[in-house]
């Protein structure tokens, strides 16, 4: 039976979202064709420069300081996707010869720059390396200070900081060394010249262990230039490797933006945030490399589709109305369409269409590979109903416990549903057992999901609660101990905190699953810490990722 939402309309709450920010911008890039570069002398000189680091990378001997400079300089470059290989094999080489490099007594094994950055690059691959190698830039009373360090190590001071980053849980020492390399660091951005300040504050802003690769490569390649110890040959590939993959991902942009023009948001979704180009930003920051493309477009239909379901749950369907969607979702079944009001049959055919798309295109691929599809849905069964479960407790004014809260609020903060989502398109490696680890809560992803929710019920509570939305963890907290909003904030940040600890854990050998995998729920997490750390930039989008998205998928870098 078809519902008249209009004799309800005036109960429904609105949060008056700014309109899209980009419009159809995107839809000028249509006609950009990879196929087309292959022969083009901008492709062969790619090529020309990618073997030459590579030939650099041979060369330069694994136990050298240039050796790790070079892999750093290519990871934070974002184009060590080309390097795989080789970066494994060297830091594989590197530790296997790591204890003995330590007991010989040479200079670079005494650099603190050189210490901390070896420590964190092996890290970085999963090598769970001791940190007590980081016990000797104590001083007497067994603290990091300025004494202890080397007043003028600002080299040392950035390394070490970032080699803090990579702390699990009760790594003391790490701790420690973040918070005195964190607050020297500030400290010391009044008096350094420009390059140094600007050092300083991309690490700050962004260490590498919460960066996201293009976003950090973008940023990074000013500073890597203006430093005169910089190889020109990286600079010149990572230029066009940079500008290459942003005309790819415009091209994409601009055919996923054609599919949103079809579904009128304007029109039938008048009081959704319509932020297809941010979900896109989103989901490149996933996964940037051409060969998910497929995946891209598939998670960023996902994602706005989700957006749109959010603010229906949150704000525009009535409770009688969710009830009917989130049975339909559950059937999954196109004629349950006819159920239901006008709008929500839209948002429910556009759903369901995303998936049935993605099921042809993975069916031409290798009909064998569809199981993924399954756990996907069985994810976005889960968020709905977790939503209408949210809807219910808003209606009946109730306030959980914050462990009742998170029970239902870290499947709504639709982290299990991306994760097993971002996995459909990623070819073999994503088996069955992937995807019963994607959906059974493991602590990675729980760890993101953790992140997601706290970040972002920090920073929207207040705005959420105007409009008229369920308590958030901020509300639970206050209402169950009995203190100030700020107490609540310190004591999420303290979880928060822990949380990136536990990414940390899980990515070290031996993983529950392979890597690739694993730094899909790593790069979620990220995206939080970019767009939610200081407010919701994603639903107030005009400022902050307005420019990272001119930077990332607008102007080319200048060669
Ligand atoms: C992670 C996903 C799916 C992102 C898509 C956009 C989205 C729903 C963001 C959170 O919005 P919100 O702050 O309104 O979320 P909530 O209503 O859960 O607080």
């Amino acid at each position: 039976m078809q519902m008249d939402t209009n004799c309800i309309a005036e109960n429904r709450r609105s949060a008056d979202f700014h309109p899209t920010v980009w419009g159809d911008f995107f839809l000028s890039f249509s006609s950009y064709d990879i196929s087309l570069e292959s022969d083009s002398s901008s492709v062969a000189k790619l090529q020309y420069l990618k073997e030459e680091v590579k030939n650099m990378l041979q060369k330069t001997p694994n136990n050298s300081v240039e050796k790790l400079d070079l892999i750093d300089a290519i990871q934070r470059l974002g184009v060590a996707y080309h390097f795989d290989s080789e970066i494994e094999a060297t830091l594989c080489n590197i530790y296997d010869s790591y204890h003995e490099l330590l007991s010989k007594d040479h200079q670079d094994t005494n650099d603190l720059r050189v210490v901390a950055l070896r420590f964190r690059l092996l890290r970085q691959q999963g090598y769970h390396v001791s940190s007590d190698v980081l016990s000797k830039y104590k001083d007497e009373e067994s603290k990091f200070s300025d004494s202890s360090i080397g007043t003028n190590n600002l080299g040392g001071i950035l390394s070490l900081y970032e080699a803090a980053n990579y702390g699990v849980a009760e790594e003391n020492i790490l701790d420690e060394a973040l918070k005195f390399t964190s607050s020297y660091l500030e400290s010391l951005l009044p008096t350094l010249n420009h390059l140094d300040a600007s050092k300083v504050n991309h690490a700050l802003n962004l260490p590498v262990q919460k960066a996201l690769a293009r976003v950090a490569a973008r940023l990074y390649i000013p500073i890597y230039e203006e430093d005169e110890s910089h190889d020109s040959i990286l600079l010149k590939f990572t230029k066009l490797d940079f500008n290459f993959l942003q005309k790819l991902h415009q091209k994409e942009l601009s055919d996923i933006t054609k599919w949103w023009k079809g579904l009128n948001c304007t029109k039938n979704f008048p009081f959704a945030r319509d932020r297809l180009v941010e979900c896109y930003f989103w989901i490149s920051g996933v996964y940037f490399e051409p060969k998910y493309g497929l995946a891209r477009k598939f998670v960023t239909k996902v994602i706005s589709m989700t957006t749109i379901i959010d603010d229906i749950y949150d704000a525009h369907g009535t409770l009688e109305e969710l009830t009917l969607f989130t049975n339909a979702i559950d059937r999954w079944e196109i004629n349950e369409a006819a159920e239901l009001p006008s709008y929500m049959k839209c948002c429910y055919e556009a759903l369901l269409d995303v998936y049935l798309e993605m099921e042809k295109e993975l069916g031409k691929q290798d009909e064998s590979r569809l199981f993924g599809i399954t756990y996907a849905k069985e994810t976005m069964k889960q968020l709905v109903k977790a939503y209408l479960e949210e809807a219910k407790w808003y209606y009946s004014g109730y306030v959980p416990s914050v462990e009742e809260y998170l029970k239902v609020a870290l499947i709504t903060g639709a982290y299990t549903m991306l994760t097993t989502n971002s996995f459909v398109g990623m070819g073999e490696i994503a088996t069955k057992e992937a995807f019963e680890w994607a959906t059974n809560q493991p602590l990675l992803v729980r760890a993101a999901s953790i992140i997601c929710r706290l970040t972002d019920d920090i920073v929207g509570h207040e705005f959420e609660q105007e409009r008229g939305h369920v308590a958030s963890a901020v509300e639970c907290y206050v209402k169950q101990n009995g203190t100030s909003k700020q107490e609540a904030y310190a004591e999420f940040q303290k979880i928060i905190t822990n949380a990136w600890k536990n990414i940390n854990k899980e990515c070290l050998e031996p993983t529950a699953i392979p890597k690739p995998l694993l730094e899909r729920v790593v790069n979620l997490a990220r995206v939080i810490h970019l767009l939610y750390k200081d407010e919701d930039n994603f639903t107030n989008s005009k400022t902050k990722i307005k420019n990272l998205i001119i930077l990332l998928l607008v102007y080319p870098t200048k060669i």
